[in-house]
């Protein structure tokens, strides 16, 4: 109870700090990435030659102050031991795959059904499926919890029996490059393996879409492993940790449901073999855009190059890839990437954040005349791919 009032009252202390558009102070308790935050924070005060010259709430971009308020939450919980390792957003990410079963059978009903039949299928018919999976891991993705500022935000509907409704909300459609890079390395077998990476955003219902796509891409044989890539700390509500994959694995291997069930011992046993990675890093609760990866996370840089094809999910990976400026939305992806380009890569992402590049001219106007909210309401969504070089 001490530790508990103990971490009530730092979160209350950040409350209103940031209600009151007070300085960014440094991190204070340490952690394997303390120094590194405290060096970002520096760097953003070297931007500044104006007023005190100290970051604040209210003046600073809103990608660092972003990431920064969930790492303090972090800092609240790790200064409270024996606490330390509450994920104080457990519960919601958990009521979120509670209240998706439906749907989540669907999916698993769907895939297991195919999947026994996959080697009958033809090319038309494959890529026909990989296009399913993908928009079904597209929006899994209007499913977080932090544009719902934690408020549920499950999925009740079948989302198989939306997709043809769905599609003409997809602005960016570069699936075709995504079949043919997947599908020449399968024809050609030039390579004994074929790597996709997923860089994972959130748990819950958002995670068994990607999940159930990784299995298709083994099953298919596009793929012969899968990576995945998760937070070392409970990050913008719901992402997800490695507890969290855990858990819902887990769970969707006990769940009393046979096609249910049947996916999570199959998950369980990719990863026994190796075939499913996962890997952590804390570079991806860091506050720095990708083009700095390479600087400030060789390692990670160098794993990601071993790829064939990485996918980001999400909106915040998308903030991420493009440094969160204000581009025109018609600059290409690949300039706004600055450089960023382990492997060839694709961002899968509905759109919660006023941020968008690689549209045709005059699309972005266009939406912003017939619906001004276009950009952050998780309606619209994009399949945006930046090649091999
Ligand atoms: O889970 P996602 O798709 O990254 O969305 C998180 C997004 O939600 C917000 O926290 C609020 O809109 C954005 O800052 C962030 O980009
Ligand atoms: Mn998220």
């Amino acid at each position: 109870m001490e530790a508990e009032k103990k971490a009530i009252s730092l979160l209350s202390k950040l409350r209103n700090e940031l209600q009151t558009d007070k300085p960014i102070v440094p991190l204070v308790e340490k952690f394997v990435d303390t120094d590194v935050w405290n060096q970002y924070l520096e760097y953003q005060q070297s931007l500044l030659n104006e007023g005190d010259g100290k970051p604040r709430w209210f003046h600073s971009p809103w990608l660092f102050v972003e990431c920064y308020m969930y790492r303090r939450i972090h800092e609240a919980i790790i200064q409270s031991p024996p606490i330390n390792d509450f994920d104080v957003f457990k519960e919601s990410k958990e009521q979120n795959f509670f209240e998706s079963q439906e749907s989540i059978i669907a999916l698993c009903t769907h895939l297991q059904e195919l999947v026994r039949t996959i080697d009958d299928l033809d090319e038309n018919q494959l890529k026909n499926e990989f296009f399913k999976f993908l928009q079904i891991s597209l929006w899994g993705n209007k499913c977080d919890l932090s544009l719902s500022g934690g408020e549920s935000s499950s999925q009740k509907m079948s989302i198989i029996n939306s997709l043809e409704d769905l599609k003409p909300f997809i602005l960016v459609n570069d699936f075709e490059h995504l079949w043919s890079l997947l599908s020449s390395c399968k024809r050609t077998r030039e390579k004994a393996s074929v790597r996709v990476d997923i860089i994972l955003d959130n748990a819950g219902f958002e995670l068994v879409t990607d999940l159930v796509l990784a299995d298709f891409l083994l099953s298919s044989k596009l793929a012969t492993e899968v990576h995945f890539y998760g937070k070392t700390i409970p990050w913008f509500v719901s992402d997800t940790t490695v507890h969290d994959f855990n858990w819902l694995v887990r769970q969707v291997k006990h769940c009393n449901h046979k096609w249910m069930s049947r996916c999570g011992a199959d998950w369980e046993r990719y990863i026994e073999m190796g075939r499913w990675v996962y890997h952590d890093h804390v570079f991806w609760t860091l506050p720095h855009e990708y083009s700095a990866m390479s600087q400030v996370a060789p390692d990670l840089y160098a794993e990601l190059q071993k790829a064939h094809l990485i996918l980001f999910k999400g909106d915040l990976n998308y903030r991420k890839l493009t440094g969160d400026r204000k581009w025109e939305f018609t600059i290409p992806f690949h300039q706004a990437l600055n450089g960023f380009h382990p492997a060839p890569l694709c961002s899968i992402r509905t759109l919660k954040a006023e941020i968008q590049v690689g549209l045709q001219p005059g699309q972005g106007e266009q939406l912003s005349a017939t619906d001004p909210h276009w950009l952050t309401t998780g309606k619209y969504g994009v399949f945006q791919f930046d090649g091999p070089l």
